[in-house]
């Protein structure tokens, strides 16, 4: 079976060689799929793409109509960059991989969060220009005599629930499916509780296009302490961005830290010579927060064990599709 794989950086390209068990005729694609290199997926049986690959309703029509083509997966957990709807219509089967290692995103979730909370990024930006001093802005609590509040305790928030609580940290969550897993961890409490009690808070909740826009919004950041920090390497589109950047300015939270912003398509995955060259304003305001704004490129998932995962589980999908006609991991649109 041939297999386009899109969004495969050269350091994974052996992972997918090694990890091939079924013999697939793999085609290893650097760039993101976008509207503009569908022909790539021409002559091919399978496309498997990745969170910043775009699976819009017209490139979807391409692979079903002109290339024939019947299944694209996708290697992330989040399934918002595909239109679900579009690949109903047309007959394609899609995919995820729901449970690749949690721990990739919970340990540089809380590993954002620490910098903020112990104020590391303020005093090695202050080092690094040769300024030793010891100054007010970097007194700190203590984590493990303070609390996390988690939002959304699945998989990966019960993994930050639980490296926090080994810590000594008392961890409150909000879900709106509180499950047993996480009660080991976490105590559950309405949002607003949460929200007013927490030194750190993590957001996990999947990001449902046209229903969960701006859940972190001006409401929502008032109900935190001004000296809390927010954390969100979730998805970039379920918070207000210029909400935040007022924010952390007018002092009304301490710190931000996300792995995920909004517009990322035109964001992730690019360089740009001057902050001032980033596309969407928001974000550009954001950036210029730092050190009290930090901003990682999406990379919670870029760890071996997660890449492992992603790739091999994303590969028995694909062998289960094509011995048996559909797979365990496969997504439906619920319109
Ligand atoms: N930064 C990264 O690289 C990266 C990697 C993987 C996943 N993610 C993101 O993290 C998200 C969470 O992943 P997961 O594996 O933990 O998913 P999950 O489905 O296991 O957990 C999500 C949890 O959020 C809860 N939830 C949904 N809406 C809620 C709401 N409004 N309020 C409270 N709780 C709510 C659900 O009940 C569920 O328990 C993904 O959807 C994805 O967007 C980011
Ligand atoms: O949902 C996920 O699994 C991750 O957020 C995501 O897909 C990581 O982004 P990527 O590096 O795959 O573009």
């Amino acid at each position: 079976m041939k297999i386009v794989c899109y969004g495969v950086r050269p350091i994974e390209e052996p992972y997918f060689e090694k990890l091939n068990k079924y013999d697939f005729d793999l085609k290893l694609v650097t760039e993101f799929l976008t509207d503009d290199n569908v022909d790539e997926a021409k002559g091919m049986d399978a496309i498997l793409i990745r969170g910043n690959c775009a699976a819009s309703a017209k490139n979807l029509k391409i692979f079903a109509e002109d290339y024939g083509i019947k299944y694209v997966f996708t290697r992330s957990v989040g399934y918002n960059h595909i239109d679900l709807k579009a690949a109903k219509e047309l007959g394609i089967q899609i995919a995820r991989v729901p449970n690749y290692s949690p721990y990739a995103v919970a340990e540089l979730a809380m590993t954002l969060g620490m910098q903020l909370f112990r104020h590391t990024s303020i005093a090695t930006t202050d080092s690094a220009a040769g300024n030793f001093k010891v100054t007010p802005n970097l007194f700190s609590k203590e984590i493990h005599s303070s609390t996390v509040g988690i939002i959304g305790a699945g998989k990966i928030g019960t993994a930050e629930a639980r490296l926090y609580s080994g810590m000594g940290t008392k961890v409150l969550a909000s879900d709106s499916h509180p499950s047993k897993q996480a009660a080991e961890y976490v105590e559950f409490e309405p949002l607003d509780d949460v929200l007013a009690k927490s030194d750190i808070v993590s957001v996990h909740i999947p990001y449902f296009p046209g229903e969960n826009e701006n859940f972190i919004d001006v409401d929502f950041l008032k109900k935190m302490k001004k000296s809390a920090i927010l954390v969100n390497t979730a998805r970039g589109e379920i918070a207000d961005t210029k909400a935040i950047v007022e924010a952390v300015k007018n002092g009304e939270i301490a710190g931000y830290a996300g792995d995920v912003t909004v517009d990322e398509k035109d964001i992730m995955g690019h360089q740009f010579d001057s902050v001032d060259d980033i596309p969407n304003a928001d974000v550009r305001d954001l950036v210029k927060l730092y050190p009290k704004v930090l901003l990682t490129p999406h990379m919670g998932s870029f760890t071996e064990p997660a890449l492992e995962d992603m790739i091999s589980i994303s590969f028995e999908n694909f062998h289960e599709t094509f011995t048996t006609g559909t797979n365990k991991n496969v997504l439906e649109y619920e319109g």
